[in-house]
């Protein structure tokens, strides 16, 4: 297995740039707001420095207006704009945020079948929902808790300055432990957090593959086995969680020593101040308070730069789906790539990782209005090459192109009217049949539906649903049978209107109803389009233009249906076979 890739830290920072700089007025709103809630929180320690200096003073009651309406002000004008702050920051990066999950699993529709499937299923999971409620969480907690406490920070450290220099320098004698912690911190912390996510993905895999055997598991009784496989997984990833919370507890307390230390100095330069009156007893205590007032902030920055180091960690892995599909092409490209004709293959040659060649130096051509039928014995390859030619899997060597395009990158389109591939497996989506119509055109009316249905025969059977069009299928509703699947799956082809079809579907006996509506139903869909069959029946491939017989992954006869039977070599030997039932193809 190869995970997918991860963005380099140069991409995540140019993704948070272009969130930024997309709206600079709402950025820099953020950035007063946030400076004015920090100036705001100086009011305290001096308002208390006034009263210090008050009472020293033995000065009336007086003395107590100013300090009081500083106080006041303060609070007011400092709740503002922690409200505006926390408001503006959530605009600016809440939307593209809670777009990620869809654009990720956009990209990773994109991208080739087998890069997915390289990657495993738990990889793409752990990232739709792990990396993106990191990053979510971080988007609507952490930064802007680190934004406004960095912000503090810098505001107090030059409201120490400004009551005396040796005030800010003793407070920064504070600053190398901090630095110091920190660095041990993130060296520590970095490889326990990547272990983290990697046990946790590693986890999902393991609960994912027992979900989907669960079958095999009960019927083999296997159950120890999984059982023992999650129970590995799991603890594996509490014993790394434990790590990571053995070295925060440390990392808190060395925080304390860098506390201790900085306030010690502060108390003693004040003293020392005082004493040589340099400053008066209410500048030393606002000194002193605006110190203890950092804790607060220095912490939070401490605390969650790791929570964003994390949360840029899950970014990168999110954005490393989106470098690798590559950004989506558009319509007109597709269209260019149609208007160029014919769906060419040369020398194409394929093997899944780690296995043998199963489709090798494949040469084929299909023009618009051409019909080109596959045949061959189980395992030869034929369903592999449909991939290949759909551009749902890019070749190890050869090429594959339409209009000097790769169907591969075509594929790519949002919503490619250039190759349709029909597999197998026809998904039916959770929704309404109209809604599984619609995902190839979202914009078609219900009478465009009905007509593509009864273009397909597939009209009397949805009539005959509860709620016809509107009827609730797939998981959670009505379940269709494979015959209807695929049915609907062909009705849906021809809404998309592609120049090219792949069909590669098996699901009817020979000689069935079934077969005989389906086989009408592809036929339709083939008119007027190039069009890649792989046969399961050899009575798909008889009418078909030309025909490929494979065998072991290689082209090994072709010809049309007659002129094939005449020459009397392996296709005449299968079709005898077939015809007299003695085999059957899948
Ligand atoms: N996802 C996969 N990973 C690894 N090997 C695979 C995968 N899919 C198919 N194969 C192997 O590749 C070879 C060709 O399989 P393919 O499905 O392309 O043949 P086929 O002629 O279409 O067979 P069938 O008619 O049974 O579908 C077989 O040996 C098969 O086991």
């Amino acid at each position: 297995m190869t995970p997918l890739p991860v963005a380099a830290g140069r991409e995540v920072a140019r993704y948070a740039w272009r969130v930024v700089s997309r709206r600079p007025w709402l950025t820099l709103a953020v950035a007063a707001a946030t400076v004015a809630a920090s100036v705001a929180g100086l009011g305290g320690p001096i308002a208390v420095g006034w009263i210090v200096d008050g009472i020293v003073s033995h000065a009336g009651a007086r003395a107590l207006i100013a300090p009081i309406a500083l106080l006041a002000g303060c609070a007011a004008g400092g709740a503002g704009a922690t409200w505006a702050s926390g408001a503006l920051l959530a605009a600016l990066v809440l939307p593209p945020v809670g777009g990620l999950r869809e654009d990720v699993i956009d990209a990773a529709l994109r991208l080739p079948l087998d890069r997915l499937e390289d990657a495993g299923a738990g990889d793409l999971v752990s990232r739709t929902t792990g990396d993106v409620e990191q990053v979510t969480d971080a988007a609507t907690g952490a930064l802007g808790a680190f934004l406004s406490a960095a912000v503090t920070i810098a505001v107090t450290v030059v409201g120490l300055g400004s009551l005396d220099w040796r005030f800010a320098l003793a407070g920064l004698l504070a600053v190398p432990i901090q630095a110091w912690t920190l660095r041990w911190y993130l060296r520590e912390a970095r490889p326990i957090y990547a272990a983290a996510r990697a046990a946790e993905g590693a986890r999902t895999a393991t609960l994912i593959e027992a979900f989907g055997a669960l079958p095999a598991i009960r019927a083999l009784r296997l159950r120890d086995r999984a059982l023992g496989r999650i129970t590995t997984s799991s603890a594996a990833a509490v014993d790394v969680e434990l790590a990571a919370t053995r070295a925060a507890t440390r990392f808190y307390g060395r925080l304390n020593v860098a506390e201790f230390v900085g306030l010690g100095a502060i108390l003693l330069v004040g003293y020392a101040l005082v004493r040589g009156h340099a400053v008066g007893i209410g500048a030393a205590t606002t000194a002193a308070l605006f110190f203890a007032g950092l804790f607060g902030p220095v912490n939070t920055v401490l605390a969650v730069v790791d929570q964003l180091q994390q949360a840029a960690a899950g970014l990168g892995r999110l954005l490393g789906v989106t470098v690798a599909a590559g950004p989506p092409i558009d319509e007109r490209e597709v269209a260019g790539a149609v208007a160029g004709g014919e769906l060419v293959a040369r020398d194409v040659s394929f093997r899944y990782p780690g296995g043998r060649t199963v489709v090798e130096g494949v040469n084929l051509r299909i023009e618009r209005g051409h019909r080109i039928a596959v045949v061959g014995a189980t395992g030869s390859g034929k369903s592999t090459l449909a991939t290949l030619i759909a551009g749902l899997r890019v070749p190890e060597a050869g090429t594959v192109v339409l209009g000097g395009r790769s169907p591969a990158r075509l594929a790519r389109a949002r919503r490619g009217r250039a190759i349709a591939a029909i597999s197998q497996e026809a998904h039916v989506f959770a929704g309404t049949v109209a809604d599984n119509l619609r995902l190839a055109d979202p914009t078609a009316t219900d009478a465009h539906l009905r007509g593509c249905l009864v273009a397909v025969g597939a009209d009397a059977w949805v009539d005959r649903l509860p709620e016809g069009l509107e009827t609730i299928v797939g998981a959670g509703g009505r379940a269709l049978s494979r015959h209807e699947a695929q049915h609907l799956a062909l009705a849906r082809a021809l809404l998309l209107d592609p120049a090219f079809v792949i069909l590669d579907e098996a699901t009817a006996e020979a000689g069935s109803g079934d077969a005989r509506i389906l086989d009408e139903a592809a036929r339709v869909v083939m008119r007027g389009r190039g069009a890649l069959i792989i046969a399961h029946r050899l009575d798909q491939a008889a009418s078909a233009d030309e025909i490929l017989v494979m065998s072991e992954g290689r082209i090994v006869e072709r010809g049309a249906h007659a002129q094939l039977l005449a020459a009397g070599g392996g296709y005449h030997r299968l079709w005898s076979a077939w015809a007299d039932g003695r085999i059957q193809l899948r």
